[in-house]
């Protein structure tokens, strides 16, 4: 994908960037009166949903084209300017006809081809910043596809934004953060900006320092965060929305990192530990390659003896067992549980593969 760094944007002129503002515009004084203070606050770029994608019916679903004349006399009174939310080419044309260029597709329409495929068309022949949320699933293709309809469009100023993933019963986030899959996303395309979405993914305003920060450690570039000059009175979204001052405040509490070391004496240190972990990591796989010789033995004695391969007595006890001896060791016994549900699927394969007869050559070269 062609993408124009950040930096060359035009419109972002520090690091990390932010774009603030309202869930949705809901009144002309409320928008004023939240714009106004985030202006006086130095930030340039506003967010305020037009038109909402809601789950459910008869929630508050936007205003629609009517806010958009109000949108455009505050970018001229405040010098800001405005990102909003875009799901069909009408949104596109309705926006630039109102001057507001700056654009983003929700999670919802992300998880939709033909969907981006319309709203890239629009978009054809038009030097504008998009950005492309991760869509409600997990799925990192489809967020990358969304990514690449819009760039075929001849979108270089694109981003991706990070609001999370939609969950059945997360007890913390209102979307899971699933951090992997938007840094898959950054080691595969450097280039793209990625933005956090702090207030969608904590669903309440005590999460989003600590979410934020987890952004910051992680590299994002920047965050779009919900501003409300009243958020217990706003009409979407109320219980994550911050106000103006709030906001503000909570930003000035963000520690910024160093993407890459370059003290050289910080770098030798670091590259003398990385070395050590390097060797570490040999023998962890020595010792699971150890593992899955046993596993393969496992399984030529229950291909000869007619023995099912999934054996739940034995899985519990192992299951039951690690994570205990992972506490003993200080390591997080939750991660251990996944690690041997990794392992154990791929024992289940292997041995499945030696009761097809597959592996009977590799078991001879023992
Ligand atoms: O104990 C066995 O029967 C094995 O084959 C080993 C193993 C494992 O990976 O630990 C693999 C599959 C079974 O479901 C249970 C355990």
């Amino acid at each position: 994908m062609e993408i124009k760094k950040i930096t060359d944007w035009g419109i972002f002129d520090s690091y990390p960037l932010f774009i603030a503002g309202p869930c949705s515009v809901e009144t002309p004084e409320q928008l004023d009166s939240t714009v106004g203070e985030l202006a006086k606050l130095g930030f340039k770029i506003i967010r305020g949903g037009v038109w909402k994608p809601r789950t459910r019916p008869n929630s508050f679903e936007g205003l629609g084209s009517i806010a958009l004349p109000w949108i455009q006399d505050l970018q001229l009174k405040y010098n800001v300017q405005f990102a909003i939310e875009v799901a069909s080419p009408y949104h596109v044309e309705q926006a630039l006809e109102h001057g507001i260029g700056i654009f983003w597709i929700g999670a919802r329409s992300t998880v939709n081809p033909f969907t981006v495929q319309e709203i890239a068309n629009s978009l054809r022949g038009l030097d504008v910043p998009v950005f492309v949320k991760n869509p409600v699933n997990p799925d990192l293709a489809l967020w990358i596809g969304a990514l690449e309809r819009i760039n075929q469009a001849g979108i270089k100023r694109l981003g991706a934004i990070h609001r999370g993933f939609s969950n059945f019963n997360d007890k913390v986030y209102r979307n899971s953060p699933t951090w992997q899959i938007p840094l898959e996303l950054k080691t595969r395309y450097p280039d793209i900006p990625l933005i956090n979405d702090p207030s969608h993914i904590s669903g309440r305003r005590d999460l989003i320092l600590p979410v934020s920060q987890m952004a910051l450690d992680l590299n994002f570039d920047g965050f779009i965060i919900e501003s409300h000059i009243d958020p217990d009175k706003a009409w979407s979204d109320s219980a994550q929305q911050l106000k103006p001052t709030a906001l503000n405040d909570l930003i000035r509490q963000l520690q910024t990192r160093i993407p890459a070391v370059d003290n050289p004496l910080l770098e030798s240190q670091l590259e003398i530990i990385r070395g050590h972990i390097d060797e570490v990591d040999r023998e962890l796989l020595e010792v699971l390659s150890r593992r899955m010789k046993l596993v393969e033995k496992a399984g030529e004695y229950k291909r000869l003896n007619n023995v099912a391969i999934f054996q739940m007595e034995r899985w519990k006890k192992v299951f039951e067992t690690r994570p205990e001896w992972a506490k003993a060791l200080q390591i997080n016994p939750e991660f251990v549980k996944e690690l041997f549900n990794i392992i154990h699927t791929e024992s289940i394969k292997k041995q499945e593969e030696i009761m097809e007869g597959k592996l009977d050559d590799a078991l001879r070269d023992d």
